[in-house]
């Protein structure tokens, strides 16, 4: 697709804008290659990790894999829409756990004042959603607990339209792989939850793993995680 795009203005009413060339190209593939490995996996350790600490979350998860999905056979895409409740545990790791804690740098384009705060054109404005996500405020009391059950019976979606939980941005910057993203957390987390148990290395105790954040652009694991899988499939 992008190809067939060579040589063209990149706004089609502007003869004279910069064309699509191959640099152009190389430049588009490296952003989306570069913008989708580390994120996917980021939010993939984040939420195994989740699970290690809390067995009967896990149990769960697996208890669902086995209803809709069964043994003789692993995951497809196809299955992704019906599990929900593995919907809610990647919702809830979003929420304590945004692969980029400040979103991306916005630059305000007028003079504007909110909630008593004057923020001057061109300021460079970061939000912070690392602290969205941890706001008692906005997610009641127990908001250091992984509690999935505060995504029954309300819509809250990842979608970009609840700005509680935005872990994928919003607005014309917003992440343009979004459900690309999230059918590959999806689908990779199924896959591995379904085929294999998992448990902490050494007898650890869910309690001691350690779930500190290494802070910066995206937010990984400061220590990545260890885990003994052991096959379960039948066959
Ligand atoms: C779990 C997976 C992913 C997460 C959590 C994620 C998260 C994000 C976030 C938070 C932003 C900044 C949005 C904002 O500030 O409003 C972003 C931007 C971006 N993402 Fe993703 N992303 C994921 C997967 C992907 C994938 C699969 C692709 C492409 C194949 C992708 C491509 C991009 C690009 C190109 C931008 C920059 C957009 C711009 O600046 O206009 N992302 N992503």
């Amino acid at each position: 697709m992008l190809l067939s795009l060579m040589n063209q203005p990149m706004n089609a009413h502007d003869e004279n804008s910069c064309k699509i060339d191959r640099r152009v190209i190389k430049a588009i593939i490296i952003d989306m290659i570069t913008a989708k490995y580390d994120t996917s996996a980021i939010s993939i350790e984040w939420t195994i990790s989740e699970l290690l600490r809390h067995p009967r979350i896990m149990k769960h998860v697996q208890d669902e894999l086995e209803r809709v999905i069964g043994m003789n056979r692993m995951v497809e895409e196809t299955d992704l829409a019906n599990l929900t409740y593995l919907g809610w545990v990647i919702k809830e790791s979003f929420r304590l756990h945004p692969v980029a804690p400040f979103l991306v740098p916005r630059e305000s384009m007028e003079d504007i004042e909110i909630n008593g705060y004057y923020i001057p054109k061109k300021s460079r404005v970061m939000i912070n959603y690392w602290a969205i996500g941890r706001d008692p405020y906005v997610w009641s009391d127990n908001v250091k607990e992984f509690y999935l059950e505060r995504f029954i019976n309300n819509n809250i979606d990842l979608k970009e339209h609840d700005f509680q939980l935005i872990p994928f941005g919003s607005g014309r910057r917003g992440c343009p792989g979004l459900q690309l993203g999230l059918t590959t957390v999806t689908y990779v987390l199924a896959q591995l939850l379904h085929c294999f148990d998992w448990v902490l290395p050494n007898g650890m105790l869910p309690n001691d793993l350690d779930m500190s954040e290494k802070f910066g652009l995206s937010m990984p694991r400061a220590k990545h995680l260890l885990a003994m899988p052991t096959y379960r499939l039948l066959g």
